[in-house]
Protein backbone atom coordinates (compact mmCIF):
# COMPACT_ATOMS: atom_id res chain seq x y z
CA UNK A 1 0.00 0.00 0.00
CA UNK A 2 1.61 3.48 -0.87
CA UNK A 3 0.85 5.87 1.47
CA UNK A 4 2.35 9.42 2.29
CA UNK A 5 3.26 11.16 5.45
CA UNK A 6 5.50 14.31 6.52
CA UNK A 7 7.78 14.41 3.64
CA UNK A 8 6.89 12.38 0.80
CA UNK A 9 6.27 7.89 0.95
CA UNK A 10 8.40 5.90 2.36
CA UNK A 11 8.97 2.26 2.87
CA UNK A 12 11.47 0.23 3.78
CA UNK A 13 13.13 -1.34 0.97
CA UNK A 14 12.09 -5.13 -0.33
CA UNK A 15 8.99 -5.11 1.93
CA UNK A 16 6.40 -2.01 0.03
CA UNK A 17 9.80 -0.04 -1.66
CA UNK A 18 9.94 -2.50 -4.44
CA UNK A 19 9.87 -2.15 -8.39
CA UNK A 20 5.64 -3.12 -8.93
CA UNK A 21 4.70 -0.16 -5.54
CA UNK A 22 7.02 2.04 -8.02
CA UNK A 23 5.44 1.59 -11.07
CA UNK A 24 2.19 1.88 -9.94
CA UNK A 25 2.90 5.39 -7.92
CA UNK A 26 3.91 6.62 -11.74
CA UNK A 27 1.15 5.05 -13.28
CA UNK A 28 -1.30 6.98 -10.66
CA UNK A 29 0.73 10.89 -11.47
CA UNK A 30 0.41 9.82 -14.90
CA UNK A 31 -3.20 9.33 -14.55
CA UNK A 32 -3.41 12.42 -12.37
CA UNK A 33 -1.56 14.47 -14.90
CA UNK A 34 -3.50 13.65 -17.71
CA UNK A 35 -7.09 14.27 -15.88
CA UNK A 36 -5.64 17.20 -14.80
CA UNK A 37 -4.71 17.49 -18.37
CA UNK A 38 -1.25 18.66 -17.98
CA UNK A 39 0.66 15.44 -19.29
CA UNK A 40 2.40 17.95 -22.09
CA UNK A 41 4.52 19.64 -18.79
CA UNK A 42 6.27 16.60 -18.47
CA UNK A 43 7.41 15.20 -15.18
CA UNK A 44 11.58 15.48 -13.87
CA UNK A 45 12.78 12.85 -11.35
CA UNK A 46 16.02 13.12 -9.71
CA UNK A 47 17.72 10.52 -6.85
CA UNK A 48 19.87 10.57 -4.12
CA UNK A 49 22.48 8.52 -3.34
CA UNK A 50 20.48 5.40 -1.25
CA UNK A 51 20.35 1.61 -2.82
CA UNK A 52 17.63 1.35 -5.79
CA UNK A 53 17.28 4.90 -6.40
CA UNK A 54 18.15 5.37 -9.39
CA UNK A 55 16.87 2.31 -10.77
CA UNK A 56 13.70 3.52 -9.04
CA UNK A 57 13.88 6.74 -11.16
CA UNK A 58 14.14 4.80 -14.45
CA UNK A 59 11.38 2.22 -13.62
CA UNK A 60 9.13 5.12 -12.78
CA UNK A 61 10.50 6.72 -15.99
CA UNK A 62 9.70 3.81 -18.31
CA UNK A 63 6.06 4.28 -17.10
CA UNK A 64 5.95 7.75 -18.09
CA UNK A 65 7.17 6.93 -21.40
CA UNK A 66 4.44 4.31 -21.72
CA UNK A 67 1.80 6.47 -21.29
CA UNK A 68 3.56 9.13 -23.82
CA UNK A 69 4.48 11.76 -20.92
CA UNK A 70 7.98 13.26 -21.53
CA UNK A 71 10.58 12.56 -18.54
CA UNK A 72 13.12 14.24 -17.77
CA UNK A 73 15.98 12.62 -15.34
CA UNK A 74 18.32 13.98 -13.84
CA UNK A 75 21.01 11.51 -14.51
CA UNK A 76 23.58 12.04 -11.21
CA UNK A 77 22.58 11.80 -7.61
CA UNK A 78 21.77 15.60 -6.27
CA UNK A 79 20.26 16.78 -3.37
CA UNK A 80 16.64 17.66 -3.29
CA UNK A 81 16.36 21.41 -3.64
CA UNK A 82 17.79 20.75 -7.21
CA UNK A 83 14.61 19.00 -8.38
CA UNK A 84 12.42 21.53 -6.76
CA UNK A 85 14.45 24.29 -7.92
CA UNK A 86 14.10 23.06 -11.24
CA UNK A 87 10.46 22.35 -11.09
CA UNK A 88 10.16 26.30 -10.07
CA UNK A 89 12.32 27.17 -12.97
CA UNK A 90 10.93 25.85 -15.50
CA UNK A 91 7.33 26.22 -14.35
CA UNK A 92 6.55 22.23 -14.62
CA UNK A 93 3.47 21.34 -12.67
CA UNK A 94 5.42 17.72 -11.30
CA UNK A 95 8.84 16.73 -10.15
CA UNK A 96 9.70 13.82 -8.07
CA UNK A 97 12.57 12.68 -5.97
CA UNK A 98 13.78 9.07 -5.45
CA UNK A 99 15.06 9.38 -1.66
CA UNK A 100 14.06 8.84 1.98
CA UNK A 101 15.89 11.60 3.58
CA UNK A 102 17.09 11.28 6.53
CA UNK A 103 15.75 7.55 7.41
CA UNK A 104 17.76 4.83 8.28
CA UNK A 105 19.60 2.75 5.09
CA UNK A 106 16.62 0.81 5.25
CA UNK A 107 14.45 2.79 3.97
CA UNK A 108 13.59 4.45 0.56
CA UNK A 109 10.86 6.43 -0.58
CA UNK A 110 9.48 9.19 -2.86
CA UNK A 111 8.71 13.24 -2.75
CA UNK A 112 6.39 14.80 -5.06
CA UNK A 113 6.67 18.52 -6.02
CA UNK A 114 4.02 20.57 -6.84
CA UNK A 115 4.11 23.76 -9.41
CA UNK A 116 6.38 26.17 -8.45
CA UNK A 117 8.52 23.28 -6.30
CA UNK A 118 6.54 22.68 -3.68
CA UNK A 119 6.50 19.93 -1.56
CA UNK A 120 2.96 18.45 -2.66
CA UNK A 121 0.19 19.12 -0.15
CA UNK A 122 -2.07 16.45 1.90
CA UNK A 123 -5.15 17.41 -0.66
CA UNK A 124 -2.92 15.95 -4.06
CA UNK A 125 -1.19 13.05 -1.77
CA UNK A 126 -4.38 11.87 -1.01
CA UNK A 127 -5.70 12.16 -4.12
CA UNK A 128 -2.19 9.97 -5.85
CA UNK A 129 -3.28 7.38 -3.03
CA UNK A 130 -6.59 6.87 -4.57
CA UNK A 131 -5.59 6.99 -7.67
CA UNK A 132 -3.00 3.98 -6.64
CA UNK A 133 -5.68 2.18 -5.09
CA UNK A 134 -6.94 1.62 -8.73
CA UNK A 135 -4.28 0.47 -10.03
CA UNK A 136 -3.61 -3.25 -10.59
CA UNK A 137 0.06 -3.72 -10.59
CA UNK A 138 0.18 -6.38 -13.15
CA UNK A 139 -1.64 -3.90 -15.90
CA UNK A 140 0.79 -0.99 -15.57
CA UNK A 141 2.09 -0.60 -19.13
CA UNK A 142 6.74 -0.10 -19.33
CA UNK A 143 8.56 0.97 -22.50
CA UNK A 144 12.56 -0.05 -22.98
CA UNK A 145 14.42 2.51 -21.79
CA UNK A 146 16.83 2.99 -24.58
CA UNK A 147 13.51 3.15 -26.46
CA UNK A 148 12.26 5.50 -24.56
CA UNK A 149 15.35 7.77 -24.92
CA UNK A 150 15.80 7.50 -28.63
CA UNK A 151 12.07 8.26 -28.72
CA UNK A 152 12.95 10.98 -27.08
CA UNK A 153 10.58 10.56 -24.23
CA UNK A 154 12.71 10.16 -21.99
CA UNK A 155 15.95 13.05 -21.36
CA UNK A 156 18.60 12.63 -19.58
CA UNK A 157 19.66 16.36 -18.09
CA UNK A 158 22.06 17.64 -15.95
CA UNK A 159 20.39 20.94 -14.33
CA UNK A 160 22.77 20.71 -11.08
CA UNK A 161 24.86 24.05 -12.21
CA UNK A 162 21.69 26.15 -12.72
CA UNK A 163 20.81 25.53 -9.42
CA UNK A 164 24.62 26.48 -8.10
CA UNK A 165 24.55 29.50 -9.95
CA UNK A 166 21.38 30.43 -8.33
CA UNK A 167 23.00 30.28 -5.14
CA UNK A 168 25.78 31.92 -6.07
CA UNK A 169 23.83 34.90 -7.52
CA UNK A 170 22.38 35.56 -4.55
CA UNK A 171 24.96 35.16 -1.91
CA UNK A 172 27.54 37.85 -1.44
CA UNK A 173 30.40 36.04 -2.76
CA UNK A 174 32.37 38.71 -2.59
CA UNK A 175 32.37 39.17 0.89
CA UNK A 176 32.87 35.91 1.75
CA UNK A 177 35.81 35.72 -0.66
CA UNK A 178 37.70 38.21 1.41
CA UNK A 179 37.82 36.92 4.26
CA UNK A 180 39.53 33.55 3.32
CA UNK A 181 36.81 31.03 5.77
CA UNK A 182 37.93 27.61 6.34
CA UNK A 183 35.40 25.23 6.53
CA UNK A 184 34.72 21.46 6.75
CA UNK A 185 31.82 19.68 5.17
CA UNK A 186 30.19 16.66 6.62
CA UNK A 187 27.41 15.42 3.68
CA UNK A 188 27.15 12.13 5.95
CA UNK A 189 27.30 9.63 2.86
CA UNK A 190 24.94 11.67 1.09
CA UNK A 191 24.45 14.33 -1.79
CA UNK A 192 25.60 17.74 -0.91
CA UNK A 193 29.20 17.44 -0.81
CA UNK A 194 29.75 18.21 -4.72
CA UNK A 195 27.33 20.94 -4.79
CA UNK A 196 28.65 22.78 -1.12
CA UNK A 197 32.05 22.19 -2.46
CA UNK A 198 31.88 23.77 -5.32
CA UNK A 199 29.91 27.08 -4.34
CA UNK A 200 32.58 27.59 -1.36
CA UNK A 201 35.68 27.07 -3.14
CA UNK A 202 33.94 29.60 -5.80
CA UNK A 203 34.36 32.24 -2.94
CA UNK A 204 37.90 31.19 -2.16
CA UNK A 205 37.05 29.39 1.11
CA UNK A 206 39.45 26.67 2.09
CA UNK A 207 37.42 23.40 2.55
CA UNK A 208 38.17 20.00 4.09
CA UNK A 209 35.44 17.14 3.11
CA UNK A 210 34.79 13.99 5.20
CA UNK A 211 32.19 11.38 4.19
CA UNK A 212 31.76 12.03 1.03
CA UNK A 213 32.12 8.21 -0.41
CA UNK A 214 29.01 6.72 -1.93
CA UNK A 215 28.12 4.66 1.16
CA UNK A 216 24.56 3.00 0.56
CA UNK A 217 24.65 1.86 4.05
CA UNK A 218 25.82 6.03 5.48
CA UNK A 219 28.26 4.74 7.78
CA UNK A 220 25.73 2.55 10.19
CA UNK A 221 24.58 5.74 11.45
CA UNK A 222 21.57 7.75 10.70
CA UNK A 223 21.87 10.36 7.63
CA UNK A 224 20.64 13.33 9.77
CA UNK A 225 22.57 15.94 11.33
CA UNK A 226 22.27 15.99 15.16
CA UNK A 227 24.19 16.34 17.91
CA UNK A 228 25.49 12.63 17.93
CA UNK A 229 25.69 11.72 14.01
CA UNK A 230 28.20 15.05 14.07
CA UNK A 231 30.87 13.73 16.80
CA UNK A 232 33.11 13.16 13.86
CA UNK A 233 32.84 16.69 12.56
CA UNK A 234 32.72 18.63 15.61
CA UNK A 235 36.03 16.62 16.71
CA UNK A 236 37.59 17.58 13.38
CA UNK A 237 36.24 21.25 13.43
CA UNK A 238 38.13 21.58 17.16
CA UNK A 239 41.32 19.61 16.29
CA UNK A 240 41.95 21.60 12.82
CA UNK A 241 40.22 25.11 14.02
CA UNK A 242 38.20 25.55 11.36
CA UNK A 243 35.76 28.54 11.00
CA UNK A 244 32.96 25.93 11.20
CA UNK A 245 31.72 22.69 10.53
CA UNK A 246 28.82 22.22 8.15
CA UNK A 247 26.74 18.57 7.26
CA UNK A 248 23.55 17.97 6.01
CA UNK A 249 21.61 15.16 5.88
CA UNK A 250 21.23 12.41 3.01
CA UNK A 251 19.44 14.35 0.58
CA UNK A 252 21.04 17.90 1.04
CA UNK A 253 17.64 19.48 2.41
CA UNK A 254 18.62 19.60 6.46
CA UNK A 255 21.56 21.67 7.38
CA UNK A 256 23.61 20.92 10.94
CA UNK A 257 26.10 23.22 12.06
CA UNK A 258 28.96 23.30 14.20
CA UNK A 259 30.18 26.28 15.46
CA UNK A 260 33.82 28.01 15.93
CA UNK A 261 34.08 26.20 19.25
CA UNK A 262 33.17 23.04 18.20
CA UNK A 263 29.84 23.65 19.47
CA UNK A 264 27.00 21.60 18.05
CA UNK A 265 24.11 24.25 16.98
CA UNK A 266 20.56 23.49 17.39
CA UNK A 267 18.86 24.02 14.24
CA UNK A 268 16.72 25.89 16.41
CA UNK A 269 19.53 28.85 16.87
CA UNK A 270 20.89 28.35 12.90
CA UNK A 271 16.63 29.31 12.20
CA UNK A 272 17.01 32.77 14.70
CA UNK A 273 20.42 33.42 13.69
CA UNK A 274 19.49 33.83 9.72
CA UNK A 275 16.20 35.45 10.98
CA UNK A 276 18.34 37.75 12.85
CA UNK A 277 20.75 38.24 10.14
CA UNK A 278 18.45 38.92 7.64
CA UNK A 279 16.43 41.63 9.43
CA UNK A 280 19.52 42.99 11.88
CA UNK A 281 21.89 43.01 9.04
CA UNK A 282 20.08 42.99 5.91
CA UNK A 283 17.11 45.04 6.74
CA UNK A 284 14.70 42.98 6.26
CA UNK A 285 11.05 43.16 7.20
CA UNK A 286 8.54 40.20 7.66
CA UNK A 287 7.42 37.49 9.81
CA UNK A 288 8.83 34.10 10.64
CA UNK A 289 7.43 30.63 10.49
CA UNK A 290 8.09 27.45 12.06
CA UNK A 291 6.78 24.25 13.13
CA UNK A 292 4.55 23.29 16.24
CA UNK A 293 7.94 21.33 17.75
CA UNK A 294 10.04 24.34 16.51
CA UNK A 295 12.24 26.95 19.19
CA UNK A 296 9.48 29.87 20.73
CA UNK A 297 12.52 32.12 20.57
CA UNK A 298 11.98 32.64 17.37
CA UNK A 299 8.57 33.98 18.18
CA UNK A 300 10.50 36.36 20.64
CA UNK A 301 12.68 37.62 18.10
CA UNK A 302 10.14 37.95 15.85
CA UNK A 303 8.35 40.12 18.95
CA UNK A 304 11.39 41.97 19.38
CA UNK A 305 11.51 43.27 15.64
CA UNK A 306 8.00 44.10 15.57
CA UNK A 307 7.34 41.12 13.85
CA UNK A 308 4.65 38.15 14.53
CA UNK A 309 5.80 34.29 14.24
CA UNK A 310 3.08 32.26 12.71
CA UNK A 311 2.79 28.30 13.92
CA UNK A 312 2.02 25.62 11.71
CA UNK A 313 1.70 20.73 11.87
CA UNK A 314 5.07 19.37 11.08
CA UNK A 315 5.69 18.46 7.26
CA UNK A 316 7.67 21.47 5.18
CA UNK A 317 4.26 21.88 3.09
CA UNK A 318 2.94 23.82 5.92
CA UNK A 319 5.57 25.85 6.05
CA UNK A 320 5.61 26.77 2.11
CA UNK A 321 2.10 27.50 2.57
CA UNK A 322 2.04 30.13 5.49
CA UNK A 323 5.15 31.89 4.36
CA UNK A 324 3.18 32.72 0.95
CA UNK A 325 0.34 33.59 2.63
CA UNK A 326 2.21 35.62 5.11
CA UNK A 327 5.18 37.02 2.58
CA UNK A 328 7.36 35.73 5.30
CA UNK A 329 11.18 36.06 5.52
CA UNK A 330 12.09 32.91 6.98
CA UNK A 331 10.35 29.37 7.32
CA UNK A 332 11.88 26.24 9.39
CA UNK A 333 11.61 23.55 11.20
CA UNK A 334 13.39 21.87 14.48
CA UNK A 335 13.97 19.13 12.25
CA UNK A 336 16.85 21.31 10.22
CA UNK A 337 14.88 22.29 7.56
CA UNK A 338 14.91 25.98 6.57
CA UNK A 339 13.85 28.45 3.50
CA UNK A 340 13.85 31.97 3.18
CA UNK A 341 11.94 34.22 0.82
CA UNK A 342 13.08 34.47 -2.82
CA UNK A 343 14.59 31.53 -2.54
CA UNK A 344 12.77 27.86 -3.19
CA UNK A 345 9.79 26.97 -1.37
CA UNK A 346 11.43 23.66 0.19
CA UNK A 347 13.80 23.54 2.74
CA UNK A 348 17.07 23.65 1.14
CA UNK A 349 20.31 22.78 3.06
CA UNK A 350 22.81 23.75 0.46
CA UNK A 351 21.44 27.08 0.43
CA UNK A 352 20.94 27.73 4.36
CA UNK A 353 24.69 26.50 4.84
CA UNK A 354 25.85 29.41 2.07
CA UNK A 355 23.77 31.87 4.01
CA UNK A 356 25.23 31.14 7.13
CA UNK A 357 28.29 31.61 5.83
CA UNK A 358 27.52 35.05 4.06
CA UNK A 359 26.46 35.98 8.00
CA UNK A 360 29.89 35.32 9.35
CA UNK A 361 31.99 36.90 6.47
CA UNK A 362 29.61 39.86 6.55
CA UNK A 363 28.89 40.72 10.20
CA UNK A 364 32.55 40.07 10.62
CA UNK A 365 31.28 38.05 13.86
CA UNK A 366 31.82 34.42 15.01
CA UNK A 367 29.01 32.20 14.82
CA UNK A 368 29.50 32.10 18.83
CA UNK A 369 29.78 35.66 19.44
CA UNK A 370 26.33 36.04 16.81
CA UNK A 371 24.61 33.01 18.94
CA UNK A 372 25.19 35.42 22.12
CA UNK A 373 23.63 38.32 20.20
CA UNK A 374 20.96 36.89 19.49
CA UNK A 375 19.81 34.92 22.42
CA UNK A 376 20.14 38.38 24.20
CA UNK A 377 17.20 39.69 22.48
CA UNK A 378 15.36 36.24 22.29
CA UNK A 379 15.79 35.09 25.99
CA UNK A 380 17.56 31.42 26.09
CA UNK A 381 15.52 28.29 26.70
CA UNK A 382 16.59 24.41 26.24
CA UNK A 383 14.85 22.22 24.20
CA UNK A 384 15.00 18.12 24.26
CA UNK A 385 13.68 15.47 21.55
CA UNK A 386 13.13 12.19 22.58
CA UNK A 387 11.57 9.39 20.56
CA UNK A 388 9.52 5.88 21.07
CA UNK A 389 8.76 3.09 19.66
CA UNK A 390 5.43 1.34 20.15
CA UNK A 391 3.49 -1.64 19.42
CA UNK A 392 0.32 -1.02 17.24
CA UNK A 393 -2.25 -2.02 20.04
CA UNK A 394 0.27 0.64 22.66
CA UNK A 395 -0.83 3.69 19.50
CA UNK A 396 -4.28 3.16 19.67
CA UNK A 397 -4.02 3.23 23.21
CA UNK A 398 -1.93 5.96 22.98
CA UNK A 399 -3.92 8.02 20.60
CA UNK A 400 -7.57 7.75 22.40
CA UNK A 401 -5.49 8.52 26.01
CA UNK A 402 -4.34 11.76 24.71
CA UNK A 403 -5.82 12.84 21.52
CA UNK A 404 -9.77 11.46 21.67
CA UNK A 405 -10.24 11.80 25.24
CA UNK A 406 -8.14 14.54 25.82
CA UNK A 407 -5.76 13.34 28.94
CA UNK A 408 -3.11 14.91 30.77
CA UNK A 409 -0.29 14.29 33.42
CA UNK A 410 0.09 16.67 36.00
CA UNK A 411 2.35 18.84 34.75
CA UNK A 412 4.62 21.06 37.74
CA UNK A 413 3.98 24.05 35.80
CA UNK A 414 0.95 26.18 35.28
CA UNK A 415 -0.40 25.24 31.89
CA UNK A 416 -2.04 28.03 29.62
CA UNK A 417 -3.44 26.29 26.63
CA UNK A 418 -3.27 23.26 24.48
CA UNK A 419 -3.50 22.47 21.07
CA UNK A 420 -4.42 19.27 19.12
CA UNK A 421 -3.05 20.54 15.60
CA UNK A 422 -1.08 18.16 15.52
CA UNK A 423 -0.34 15.72 18.15
CA UNK A 424 -1.06 17.11 21.52
CA UNK A 425 1.15 20.23 22.78
CA UNK A 426 0.90 21.47 25.76
CA UNK A 427 1.52 25.22 26.20
CA UNK A 428 3.22 26.87 29.94
CA UNK A 429 2.76 30.14 31.52
CA UNK A 430 6.30 30.37 31.60
CA UNK A 431 6.62 30.31 28.14
CA UNK A 432 7.89 26.90 27.96
CA UNK A 433 6.22 23.55 25.58
CA UNK A 434 5.81 19.92 25.70
CA UNK A 435 4.57 18.11 22.50
CA UNK A 436 3.71 14.64 21.59
CA UNK A 437 3.17 13.82 18.37
CA UNK A 438 3.55 10.48 15.73
CA UNK A 439 6.40 10.96 13.46
CA UNK A 440 5.01 10.95 9.71
CA UNK A 441 8.44 9.42 8.69
CA UNK A 442 9.07 6.71 10.83
CA UNK A 443 6.95 4.48 13.52
CA UNK A 444 7.86 6.48 16.59
CA UNK A 445 6.36 8.42 18.91
CA UNK A 446 7.92 12.24 19.35
CA UNK A 447 8.12 13.86 22.38
CA UNK A 448 9.95 17.33 22.84
CA UNK A 449 10.00 19.95 25.36
CA UNK A 450 11.44 23.34 25.72
CA UNK A 451 11.51 25.24 28.72
CA UNK A 452 13.91 27.47 30.20
CA UNK A 453 16.18 24.87 32.15
CA UNK A 454 16.55 21.27 30.14
CA UNK A 455 15.75 20.15 33.56
CA UNK A 456 12.46 21.38 33.51
CA UNK A 457 12.23 20.10 29.63
CA UNK A 458 13.16 16.32 30.54
CA UNK A 459 10.70 16.67 33.60
CA UNK A 460 8.08 17.50 31.39
CA UNK A 461 8.82 14.42 29.22
CA UNK A 462 9.17 12.20 31.97
CA UNK A 463 5.70 13.38 33.12
CA UNK A 464 4.30 12.50 29.49
CA UNK A 465 6.54 8.76 29.26
CA UNK A 466 4.97 7.97 32.95
CA UNK A 467 1.68 8.90 32.19
CA UNK A 468 1.49 6.89 28.61
CA UNK A 469 3.64 3.78 30.29
CA UNK A 470 6.21 4.61 27.67
O1 LIG B 1 8.54 14.24 12.83
P1 LIG B 1 8.31 13.66 11.46
O2 LIG B 1 6.85 13.55 11.12
O3 LIG B 1 9.08 12.39 11.29
O4 LIG B 1 8.88 14.73 10.44
C1 LIG B 1 10.20 15.20 10.54
C2 LIG B 1 10.55 15.89 9.23
O5 LIG B 1 10.43 14.94 8.21
C3 LIG B 1 10.66 15.37 6.88
O6 LIG B 1 11.98 15.74 6.74
C4 LIG B 1 9.76 16.52 6.54
O7 LIG B 1 10.07 17.02 5.26
C5 LIG B 1 9.90 17.62 7.56
O8 LIG B 1 9.01 18.64 7.25
C6 LIG B 1 9.67 17.09 8.96
O9 LIG B 1 9.95 18.08 9.90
Amino acid sequence: MIKFGTGGWRAIIGDDFIRSNIQVLAKAMCDKMRNENVQETGMVIGYDRRFLSKEAMQWAAQVFAAEGIKTRLINYSVPTPVVMFYVMRHRMKYGMMITASHNPALYNGIKIFTEAGRDAEEEQTCQIEEYCKDIDPCEVEVMDYDRAVEEGLIEEIYPLNEYLDNIIDTINMEMIRSKRMRIALDPLYGVSGASLRTILLTARCEVDTMHENHDTLFGGHLPAPNEETLRPLQNYVTAKHFDMGVATDGDGDRLGVIDDTGQFLHPNEILLMLYYYLLKYKGWHGPAVRNIATTHMLDRLADFFGEECYEVPVGFKYISAMMQEKDAVIGGESSGGLTVRGHIHGKDGVYAASLLVEMVAVTGKKLSELLREVKELSGAAEMVEYAFRFSTEKKADIEETLMKDKLLPGFDFPVEKVSYMDGCKVYFQNGGWVIARFSGTEPLLRIFSEMPSREMAVQNVRRLEEFLKL
